[in-house]
C-alpha cells in the first residue's frame, strides 16, 4: 500500500509543488486487473481504485493492516465511478452496481470481491475505508434512490447536486461519510466559499473529466493556501485543517469521504471569501 503520513501546516507553509503533491496528491489508483490502495494516517482513512477485467479482484489486507481479513477492524463505500457493470460479493451474497451507485459493507465481513459483467467494457470501482468499532447492516445505494441537495447559482458558476450516500441521516456507518457532487455544464466551482472542519479529514476523487481538463484543487490553512493541478480519477487527501475546494477548467464530478471525531455533515467552519489568503 502507498502510505501517506501526516504532516504539519508549520511544514506545509515551506512545500515545494513537489513535495505538497507527494503529501496530498495520489496520481494513480486505477489500473486494470488490480486494487491499488493508498493508506493516509489522516484518521487512518484509506482509500482504492480497482478496475476487475476477466478475474476478480479481493478485498486484503496485505502486510499494512496485519489483520486477518480487510474488514477485521474496517467499514468501507465501494462507489461505480464508470465503465461496464459490475458486482461486488459479500460472502456471496451479490449486490449488482452501474455508474454512481454506492455500496456500503460493514466490519467483520471476510470475503468481499469485486467483478466486471464484461472485462472488455470492465467496472471501475472507487474504495473509501475507515476503522470501525462494530457491524452496520451492509447496504446499497443506487443512484436513483439517492437524494439530491441542489446548490449553488450560475452567477457564483457553482451549480452543482449533492447526493449524500452514507451519513446521519443515510447509510449508517462507524464514522466514515461519503457522498458525490456533480456540476452542471458551465460550472467549474466546488466548495466555494471554502470551509474547514478540524474534527475531521476529508478525500475528493475527482473525475467525469477529459484527458486534456484539469481541476486547480485549492488546500491549505485559509491564510496561507496552495493549490495541486488534479487529473481526471486523481485524489487528493485533505487534513483536517486544510480547505478543500476546486475550479475546472470544465465540468467534473467528485465523491468526497470523511472520518474522525464528529458525525455531523454540517459541522464546517466556513470561511469568507475575503478572508483566503
Ligand atoms: O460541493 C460541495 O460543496 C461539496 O461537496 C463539499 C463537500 O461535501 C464537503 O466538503 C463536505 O465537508
Ligand atoms: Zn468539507
Amino acid at each position: 500500500m502507498d502510505i501517506r503520513y501526516e504532516v504539519s501546516p508549520k511544514d506545509v507553509k515551506r512545500y515545494t509543488t513537489e513535495e505538497l503533491r507527494e503529501s496530498f496528491l495520489v496520481e494513480s489508483l486505477f489500473k486494470e486487473g488490480e486494487i491499488s490502495f493508498t493508506y493516509s494516517h489522516y484518521d487512518r482513512l484509506v482509500i482504492g481504485g480497482a478496475i476487475p477485467t476477466k478475474e476478480e479482484l479481493t478485498l486484503d489486507a496485505g502486510d499494512t493492516l496485519r489483520t486477518e481479513h480487510f474488514l477485521e477492524r474496517r467499514e468501507i463505500a465501494i462507489i461505480h465511478i464508470g465503465g461496464g457493470k459490475g458486482k461486488v460479493k459479500v460472502n456471496g451474497e451479490s449486490y449488482k452496481l452501474e455508474k454512481r451507485d454506492c455500496l456500503y459493507v460493514g466490519k467483520g465481513n471476510e470475503q468481499v470481491t469485486l467483478h466486471s459483467d464484461s472485462s472488455a467494457d470492465p467496472a471501475r470501482f472507487y474504495l473509501v475505508s475507515a476503522t470501525a468499532h462494530k457491524n452496520y447492516p451492509t447496504r446499497l445505494l443506487p443512484i436513483a434512490e439517492a437524494e439530491p441537495t441542489h446548490l449553488g447559482s450560475d452567477a457564483e458558476s457553482n451549480n452543482r447536486t449533492i447526493y449524500k450516500y452514507v451519513h446521519e441521516d443515510g447509510i449508517q456507518s462507524c464514522q466514515l461519510m461519503v457522498g458525490m457532487t456533480l456540476l452542471e455544464p458551465n460550472n467549474m466551482w466546488n466548495t466555494m466559499p471554502a470551509h474547514v472542519h478540524d474534527r475531521r479529514m476529508e478525500a475528493y476523487l475527482y473525475f467525469d473529466m477529459e484527458p486534456a481538463s484539469r481541476v486547480f484543487h485549492f488546500m491549505g490553512q485559509p491564510n496561507e493556501t496552495r493549490h495541486m493541478l488534479i487529473e481526471n480519477e486523481q485524489a487528493v487527501i485533505s487534513p483536517p485543517w486544510s480547505i478543500h475546494s476546486g475550479v475546472g477548467t470544465s465540468n467534473y464530478t467528485f465523491i468526497w469521504a470523511m472520518a474522525g471525531e464528529n458525525y455531523t455533515f454540517k459541522d464546517m467552519d466556513f470561511v469568507p471569501v475575503e478572508e483566503l489568503k
